[in-house]
């Protein structure tokens, strides 16, 4: 049976929010002091729009195909992402059946390989990937958590990032991770208020919730040790990407020396199979947190949990909405998921990728029923107030 085609695939940009979910207004809680590898700096210790986390903005990616049904997907990408779609990418899409997901993903990797590998790159080879996931569950009119396999439980659980994990309990959460004020530039003081921060947090919280702290690549092994040393007073539960992605020896370390029943996790800026293989091989993490946006896609993220899954490591993918709800309900390994939250003041839940996408659904008393997850294709469609651009054309 011939299945329909894909005619044309469109690549635009858009600002404000949406997958680029840094790219926030002035006082959000994400872009307020957070520890990053850039903190050494005074003049870019502040805020992290300040060094450019949000100069990317979002990629929206269309496939459409012979039969006029339209995939499409969001990743953080912006008009470089739009640029290697429409100049490099389309040759390897259009004139293809819907059904060839995995020959596509090959080739825009394969060609790609002498510029790409990792960051950008495999961040619009994943924007593409997840569009034709999308068109295919709608050509079937099967939601893609069905093409995968189908739930393996009936209902998603969270946990929460923000600065709120005292609200996040309140909201049924099943943890809270905050982001590290401080890092290794501000010295034995900046490292006491992260833990003064947590222990007030922990009296705010109880005994019986799960707290976390993210680092976001700015630590260095010794100072990510005395920090878990420290934290374990205030029995933290695991600390996120405490190195830059590509210190592989350091993780190997840290895992090493941090208090026992701590976890070790990382992940998100690391990209394709052999990036987590470094991960799972040389025992950096107990946890891998890929992002289904930035890791290759789909296509990429089934390889790298079966991985993960030989090694009897949980996959917990960083948040990306949708994109990653289907993914966990089909999983074993990832008994459950990351709840971004972006009210300003991350004090009640909006949609992860607001306002970009209507349907968008979220958590309600920190949990989501698989139920909610059975439209077509991701289930989602994008908002026709947010203005996209489509800067280059091929
Ligand atoms: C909250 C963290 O600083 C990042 O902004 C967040 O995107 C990521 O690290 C996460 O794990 O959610
Ligand atoms: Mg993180």
């Amino acid at each position: 049976m011939s299945e329909p085609t894909i005619k044309q695939v469109r690549a635009y940009t858009v600002r404000g929010g949406g997958a680029d979910y840094h790219d926030q207004a002035e006082g959000h809680w994400i872009d307020s002091q957070i520890a990053t590898p850039m903190s050494k700096y005074p003049e870019y210790r502040m805020t992290r729009r300040s060094f450019g986390l949000n100069v990317l903005g979002t990629l929206v990616v269309e496939v459409e195909a012979s039969d006029g049904t339209v995939g499409f997907a969001v990743t953080t990408g912006g008009e470089i992402g739009a640029w290697i779609v429409e100049k490099h990418l389309a040759r390897f899409i259009e004139g293809k059946q819907v059904t060839e997901i995995e020959k596509i993903w090959d080739q825009m990797f394969n060609a790609t390989l002498y510029y790409g590998r990792k960051g950008v790159v495999i961040n619009t080879i994943s924007c593409v990937d997840l569009a034709l996931w999308d068109l295919l569950g709608k050509v079937r009119q099967l939601p893609v958590h069905q093409l995968l396999g189908g739930p393996v439980r009936d209902e998603l659980v969270f946990y929460a990032t923000g600065a709120r994990p005292d609200l996040a309990k309140e909201m049924g959460f099943i943890g809270g991770k905050m982001p590290l004020v401080h890092g290794p530039a501000e010295g034995d003081e900046g490292l006491q208020k992260n833990l003064e921060h947590l222990a007030k947090m922990r009296s705010a919280v109880g005994d019986d919730f799960w707290l976390m702290y993210d680092c976001w690549m700015s630590l260095d092994v010794n100072y990510a040790t005395r920090l878990a040393q420290g934290a374990q007073a205030y029995d933290l539960k695991w600390i996120e990407e405490a190195l830059p992605p590509d210190d592989y020896w350091g993780y190997a370390q840290l895992k090493r020396d941090v208090p026992k029943g701590m976890l070790v996790n990382t992940g998100e800026h690391e990209a394709t199979r052999w990036g987590f293989r470094m991960l799972l091989e040389m025992e950096c993490c107990d946890v891998i947190q890929p992002d289904v946006g930035w890791c290759g896609g789909i296509t990429e993220l089934i390889k790298i949990s079966a991985l993960a899954d030989a090694h009897n490591k949980l996959v917990v993918p960083h948040g990306s909405s949708v994109y990653s709800y289907h993914f966990v309900i089909t999983r074993h390994n990832s008994p459950f998921a990351e709840f971004l939250m972006m009210a300003p003041k991350a004090d009640e839940v909006v949609p992860m990728f607001n306002p970009l996408l209507l349907d968008e659904p979220v958590p309600e008393n920190g949990r989501m029923a698989a139920s909610k997850l059975d439209k077509p294709g991701f289930g989602v469609r994008l908002n026709p107030d947010c203005e996209l651009s489509r800067p280059y054309q091929h």
